[in-house]
């Protein structure tokens, strides 16, 4: 697909005189079985070009499957409708995935070549907070460095759209926020198309400008968070969308403890 960008560094509003931009990723009648149980049933979905969108859900509700139909990672969903994404697409995963042999700067690398590719992986390890950090070994690193390091591998093939599936899911709770800081400072900087998959109500609210809900294998919820960023966890603007999205989750007033939402603890 053709790279917009003009959407990638502005984000125009549409006017009668702008065709609207197509968007980065398009899923008509999107559908995935797996022995006979339909987890994604006839998604409708278009991801505008350089918006941060964050997808929740309950677990097993999909998220991941439908991450990976984008990716173009799940070979089984062709056919099942129609999807077109972009050609440049970078995944993060919960785990860094960074192979323990190689080096910080050559796991960075990976599948890179030449000098400029070099550079720019120096200057996103930079960008990550990991200067100086080239020549360690994953092992020596923590496990937030660990998740820059896998940031800083994504952005070295400058994407188009970034797939992140619970990527800050594994860390502490102050890691986390730091983490969320650096997440929206890079799209704030190159302005890719992220999907952000996450189970935390606070971090989608907090970082992305569209929350959608999967349900029942489909987009059950499709919500613009209209305010300004940086945002803040103690924003009581915010409770209003953080309202909507546990509704819509099934997550009831008596039930917004520890037990069934976890992740709220950790910000309040
Ligand atoms: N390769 C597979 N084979 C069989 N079943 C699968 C496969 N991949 C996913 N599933 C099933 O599809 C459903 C959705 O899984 P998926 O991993 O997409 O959910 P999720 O919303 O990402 O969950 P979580 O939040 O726990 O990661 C689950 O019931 C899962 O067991």
């Amino acid at each position: 697909m053709a790279t917009h960008t003009e959407q990638l560094t502005s984000r125009p509003a549409p006017s009668a005189t702008t065709a609207p931009a197509a968007p980065a990723v398009r899923l008509r009648g999107l559908t995935r079985s797996f022995d006979g149980r339909t987890v994604l049933d006839h998604v409708d979905l278009d991801l505008p070009a350089g918006q941060l969108t964050a997808l929740l859900g309950h677990s097993g509700s999909g998220k991941s499957t439908l991450l990976r139909a984008i990716a173009g990672l799940d070979h089984e969903v062709v056919g099942s409708g129609e999807l077109s994404a972009p050609d440049r697409v970078s995944v993060v995963f919960q785990d860094s995935r960074l192979l323990p042999w190689r080096r910080v700067l050559d796991n960075v690398l990976l599948g890179t070549d030449g000098k400029e590719a070099a550079e720019r992986g120096r200057a996103a390890l930079a960008e990550v907070g990991l200067a100086g950090r080239e020549r360690a070994w994953p092992n020596e690193l923590s496990g937030g460095e660990a998740q820059r390091a896998a940031l800083a591998r994504s952005l070295v093939r400058e994407p188009e759209l970034l797939l992140a599936d619970e990527p800050f899911g594994a860390l502490d709770a102050l890691t986390r926020i730091k983490m969320h800081g650096l997440l929206r400072e890079l799209w704030e900087r190159h302005r890719p198309s992220v999907l952000l998959v996450t189970h935390d109500v606070d971090e989608a609210i907090v970082l992305a400008d569209r929350v959608l809900v999967l349900d029942q294998g489909r987009i059950g919820l499709d919500l613009t968070i209209d305010r300004a960023h940086p945002r803040s966890y103690r924003d009581p603007l915010l409770g209003e969308y953080r309202e909507r999205l546990l509704a819509a989750l099934g997550v009831t007033e008596d039930h917004t403890g520890s037990e069934a939402h976890p992740d709220q603890e950790d910000h309040q």
